[in-house]
């Protein structure tokens, strides 16, 4: 019989893995900031909504207890991307009010996009447990995570504000 090489097989999947798969999630959530800034132009509503906070980090908590990852590490995971769409949503706000000619003409159904942001929680957990090892090997973590963030920032095109709203919601990764 054969005995598995178990160390020798997770050295294997920590070197396959990289963070690409979650910064690209992670940039697509914080481009669908600038949605709900728009939204929130024409609306009127304040940027921070503390209960629609408060169900997203509580239904990850949930998620991560069913998944087998730390539901603490989860939560703030998450409260980071939801700082990251408030920088962006800050940055574009401040930017049309002081730029009504840049400002958009239409904005999006609040409803419609949280039905986005919903559709990406359920990826980004999937890949919270596939890079879960990788998140607990320190200088190797902040290594991978340097790459795939420069290449989603170039691949995505990113401005200053949306490249400091990449560095709020990658604070917590590794
Ligand atoms: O749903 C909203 O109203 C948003 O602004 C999005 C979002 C998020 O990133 O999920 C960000 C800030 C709010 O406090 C709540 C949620």
């Amino acid at each position: 019989t054969t005995v598995p090489a178990a160390p020798a097989v997770h050295e294997a999947a920590t070197r396959a893995a990289t963070f690409d798969g979650l910064t690209e999630l992670m940039i697509q959530r914080i481009v669908i900031g600038d949605d709900v800034a728009a939204s929130k132009y024409f609306s009127g509503k304040p940027v921070d909504d503390p209960v629609r906070e408060q169900q997203i980090l509580d239904s990850v908590r949930q998620s991560a207890v069913q998944l087998g990852i730390d539901p603490d590490s989860t939560a703030a995971f998450f409260q980071a991307q939801i700082d990251a769409s408030k920088v962006v949503q800050r940055g574009l706000l401040a930017y049309w009010a002081a730029h009504p000619d840049k400002a958009p003409t239409s904005g999006p159904d609040l409803n419609v996009i949280r039905e986005k942001l919903d559709a990406l929680t359920t990826q980004l957990l999937a890949e919270l447990v596939r890079v879960d090892h990788l998140r607990q090997t320190g200088l190797r973590c902040d290594i991978s995570l340097v790459v795939s963030i420069a290449t989603g920032e170039i691949r995505h095109h990113l401005d200053a504000l949306h490249r400091q709203a990449v560095r709020t919601a990658s604070a917590t990764v590794c």
